[in-house]
């Protein structure tokens, strides 16, 4: 038998944005619907389409969806071809759009103009939202609505998708029953005769000025400037997520270890207790307290995300990337994973080198994802002496940076090695990168930022960590000590059998069995790495302490410093993230690739890891 793909689509009419990249489209497009898909002022935002429900005026349901942005309907890289698939009627499950709202960035209407001319050949009905209103008219551009209209021959909306003006007006021209009825008559001629006619027209084919952006990119670009400027101020990032976070962090410990107590006083001894205390609070209060640094990091990259700096930050560096055979395409993607590898992986579809695109794929995880944050935060904190350096430089901040940038070192590495093997990785391609103006960010769209954030975090908490700490209390405690046992009932544990059996793999390189176990359910998240020691930690505590016990304290007294290196080390590289792994099978749709990437991530943190445990034991010997 022989299966085929039912394409089911979903009733009533369907309405598509389309334009160039970074034009607005998904600004828009949360405006219109109340969604809240990502908006960053960079070109390749969005990678896949999106739907969502629209009201018109007169209350009519209709289906919007947003697409990747594209220059023209030639795709290049895979997030294009979504956009043009979806024009032609070609995507799987979905319809041919009933009508296109072709979103134009008002600042730039000479580029933005060429994609219209194509778009509207293609014999849909459509509406040009004539979007960034406001950038243009403080520019002192001014566009004469009605006469585009009438040059186009379709509707034109002024529009400003970030306080919402001219939604109204476009809600009210969607009720329009013969806009949906007729194709656009395409006007005679050839594309740039007939851009170069509209612009003159409308009066605004004179050559622009130096904008601000220019100036500032005077310095932000500079050859000695720029690099120093970004270097000073990933560091700064990373000396604030230690220095801020400190307050915050210390009540939400008090609060923890409060609730313990609290908890441990009223609760009879037994089973519960040790459920609620060791279990819940020890290990699921242990991941929380790490929010607030977080958050810092995320403050950071939301403000250079709306700020339009990270494509500057991706020119900065293309010369360094291209000696390791990436160009600067791969740094947005590279930078998405400090947050996590698999809006990363997503982003690489923005990339057109199918090599290029793999090899991002593949060292995306060595960059230091946020999940990783509560590790790294947890073994400096216990291991690191707060120690204030030359001038002002907190040492705690300054391992932290050292951190991360050995992630990045290693997947430069990695590259590297990756160019010898594929010859394309010597080509030169030219970074072809827009370079979008400075914005400053709306305080309204960080907050917003923030709180997704927060959100998807206490959501993990609450969900997948607390779902296998619990799991792990279970096996920590069943079946229970035997007779006569000595050590804490854990010891005789399935954890404790399981542990000590994977001990023998991790003990070269300093893992005890504690570690060795935490290392399994940090698999599924990585944050589950500490609640898990928590948890295993809080039932090896002997005596009648029943206290959910910080596990800084613990971890530093009861742990030697190439231990603690050694992890952390095995963390730069940690190959143990299943979702990550399911991510690179979608976008590289097989097993093989993550396969190589799981054997060999797998090898280098465990080569990292023996070498920093062997080195720094000797050192300290
Ligand atoms: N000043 C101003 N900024 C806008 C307007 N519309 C969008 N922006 C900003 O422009 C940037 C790009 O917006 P997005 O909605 O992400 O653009 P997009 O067209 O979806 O981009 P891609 O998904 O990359 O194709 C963001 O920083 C927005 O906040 C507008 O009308 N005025
Ligand atoms: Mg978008």
């Amino acid at each position: 038998m022989r299966e085929a793909v039912v394409h089911i689509h979903p009733a009533g009419p369907l309405l598509a944005l389309v334009g160039n990249p970074n034009c607005g489209k998904t600004a828009l497009f949360n405006r219109l619907t109340g969604s809240r898909q990502k908006v960053a002022n960079y070109a390749g935002v969005t990678v896949e389409r999106k739907e969502g429900r629209l009201k018109t005026a007169a209350g009519k349901l209709l289906r919007v969806l947003d697409l990747p942005g594209t220059y023209s309907l030639y795709p290049r890289s895979p997030d294009e071809r979504v956009t043009v698939d979806v024009l032609a009627g070609r995507a799987q499950g979905e319809k041919r759009p009933d009508l296109i709202v072709c979103v134009l960035d008002a600042t730039n209407l000479r580029r933005n103009l060429r994609l219209f001319l194509s778009v509207q050949r293609q014999g849909l009905p459509c509406v040009v939202a004539l979007n960034m209103a406001d950038l243009a008219q403080r520019r002192g551009i001014e566009i004469d609505t009605a006469k585009l209209s009438g040059l186009l021959g379709v509707p034109v909306i002024r529009t400003v998708a970030t306080d919402g003006h001219g939604l109204d007006d476009l809600r009210a021209v969607l009720d329009q029953p013969e806009l949906w009825k007729t194709a656009s008559a395409v006007p005679e001629g050839e594309d740039n005769a007939r851009i170069g006619h509209i612009l003159k027209e409308l009066g605004l084919d004179a050559l622009q000025g130096e904008l601000p952006s220019d100036k500032v990119d005077r310095i932000v670009l500079h050859p000695v400037f720029g690099p120093i400027l970004l270097a000073v101020l990933l560091f700064f990032l990373f000396q604030a997520v230690f220095a801020w976070a400190e307050a915050p962090m210390g009540w939400i410990e008090a609060a923890t270890a409060w609730l313990g107590e609290q908890a441990g006083a009223l609760l009879p001894e037994g089973h519960l207790r040790s459920l609620v205390v060791d279990g819940l609070i020890a290990g699921v209060g242990g991941v929380l307290v790490f929010l607030p640094q977080i958050l810092i990091l995320f403050f950071f990259i939301l403000i250079l995300e709306e700020s339009g700096y990270l494509p500057r930050a991706a020119f900065l560096l293309d010369r360094l990337m291209g000696s390791v055979g990436l160009s600067g395409r791969s740094f947005i993607p590279l930078l998405s994973s400090f947050a996590c590898a698999i809006p990363g992986i997503m982003a690489t579809r923005s990339i057109a080198n199918p090599r290029d695109r793999l090899v991002t794929i593949l060292i995306a995880p060595l960059m230091t994802c946020s999940a990783r944050l509560p590790v790294y935060a947890l073994l400096i904190g216990a291991f690191i002496p707060q120690r204030e350096l030359w001038g002002g430089i907190e040492l705690q901040g300054l391992v932290l940076f050292v951190l991360y940038f050995a992630g990045i070192i290693a997947a430069m590495a990695v590259a590297w090695v990756l160019k010898r093997f594929t010859d394309a990785g010597r080509q030169v391609r030219p970074l072809m990168m827009e370079l979008p103006s400075y914005h400053w960010p709306h305080a309204r769209n960080v907050a917003i930022g923030l709180w997704q954030r927060a959100e998807i975090f206490i959501k993990r908490v609450g969900g997948i960590i607390l779902a296998l700490t619990l799991l792990l209390w279970v096996l920590s405690t069943f079946p229970g000590a035997p007779e006569g046992a000595t050590g804490p009932a854990i010891e005789y544990s399935f954890a404790g059998y399981l542990g000590r059996g994977l001990a023998t793999i991790f003990e070269p390189i300093g893992f005890n069995w504690q570690i060795s176990l935490a290392l399994v359910p940090g698999m599924a998240a990585r944050e589950i790495a500490v609640s898990a020691l928590g948890t295993v930690y809080a039932l090896s505590a002997t005596g009648d302490d029943a206290t959910a016990q910080a596990l800084t304290p613990l971890i530093s007294s009861t742990w030697g410093l190439p231990t603690a290196f050694s992890l952390l080390a095995w963390f730069i590289f940690a190959p143990q993230c299943i979702s990550t792994l399911a991510a690179v099978k979608r976008e590289t749709g097989g097993y093989k690739i993550p396969a190589v990437m799981l054997a060999y991530l797998f090898g280098l943190a465990y080569l990292a890891s023996w070498l920093t445990f062997h080195i720094s034991r000797w050192w300290l010997a």
